[in-house]
């Protein structure tokens, strides 16, 4: 029998014990999009879709000896971080940053829910890096430190913050603005009329590196991406998982 590798693509990211978010969400989006999923956990929160209840950030040296395994023996073809709590782990990753291919950052600040899961020192050492950084509108309001709410103010921000590409999501207005090679453009999705939208910018993120390990480049990745998020929730609009904002379907595509 012909041997074969699949895609591999990692996380490195936070637990959301409710399982909508965080790490748990990214490895679905993986396993849906064809790819074999690896993580380096940076923190263990207790949290449902009501909320936060405790944040254990991973001790710096645990979350390097977790990278060093999977990069050790694994072929890694995209990586997507999400929730660094501590700034070492952000000093820490981005010593790494050109060891790590495909990089697409989601700089997690705030829950869905409101709880504050990361400070903007986390996530400035990666910001000089070259990913593709995939803030909501409240998290590029936190980094270039102006408001952010409507679409030219996205592209604006999209144009300050550095990198390989930024893509500014804009969460129910469904619309998003990706920066890359220059040009600004605007990707208008299908607005899902749901209140089941906890993950949905983990999931955005772990599609885009999913879809940059099989090759697309980044405006097609990107598109792919918002292709699968809306069906994602689309899948989720009609289920009901716990008494808050509930997590997106993942296999519904
Ligand atoms: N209700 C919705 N309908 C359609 N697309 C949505 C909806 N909510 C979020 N999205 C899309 O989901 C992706 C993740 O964005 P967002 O929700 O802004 O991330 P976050 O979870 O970090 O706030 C973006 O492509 C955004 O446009
Ligand atoms: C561990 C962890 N990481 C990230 C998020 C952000 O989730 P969302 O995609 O809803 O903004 C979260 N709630 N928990």
């Amino acid at each position: 029998m012909a041997v074969m590798t699949p895609p591999v693509v990692l996380t490195i990211a936070g637990s959301d014990s409710g399982g909508g978010a965080g790490i748990q969400a990214d490895l679905k989006t993986f396993a849906a999009l064809g790819a074999y999923g690896t993580s380096v956990l940076t923190a263990v929160t207790a949290q449902n879709t009501l909320g936060v209840t405790a944040i254990h950030p991973i001790p710096v040296d645990v979350v390097a000896a977790q990278l060093e395994a999977v990069l050790a023996d694994l072929p890694v073809a995209a990586v997507k971080v999400g929730m660094i709590g501590d700034p070492a782990v952000g000093e820490l990753l981005a010593s790494w940053a050109d060891r790590l291919p495909n990089l697409v950052v989601d700089p997690v600040l705030v829950a869905t829910s409101g709880a504050r899961l990361a400070e903007t020192a986390s996530v400035a050492p990666l910001l000089k890096s070259p990913c593709v950084l995939t803030p909501n509108r409240q998290e590029a309001a936190a980094l270039v430190g102006e408001p952010v709410e409507t679409v030219p103010q996205m592209a604006a921000a999209a144009q300050k913050l550095g990198g390989r590409a930024v893509v500014v999501t804009g969460s129910e207005l469904a619309v998003d603005v990706l920066h890359f090679g220059g040009v600004t453009e605007t990707i208008a999705g299908e607005p899902v009329a749901t209140v089941n939208n906890h993950g949905s910018g983990c999931t955005f993120s772990s599609a885009i590196a999913v879809r940059l390990a099989l090759g697309d480049r980044v405006p097609e990745a990107v598109r792919a991406a918002k292709k699968y998020v809306t069906a994602a929730l689309a899948g989720g609009r009609d289920w009901q998982l716990g008494a808050g904002p509930g997590p997106l379907n993942h296999f519904a595509i």
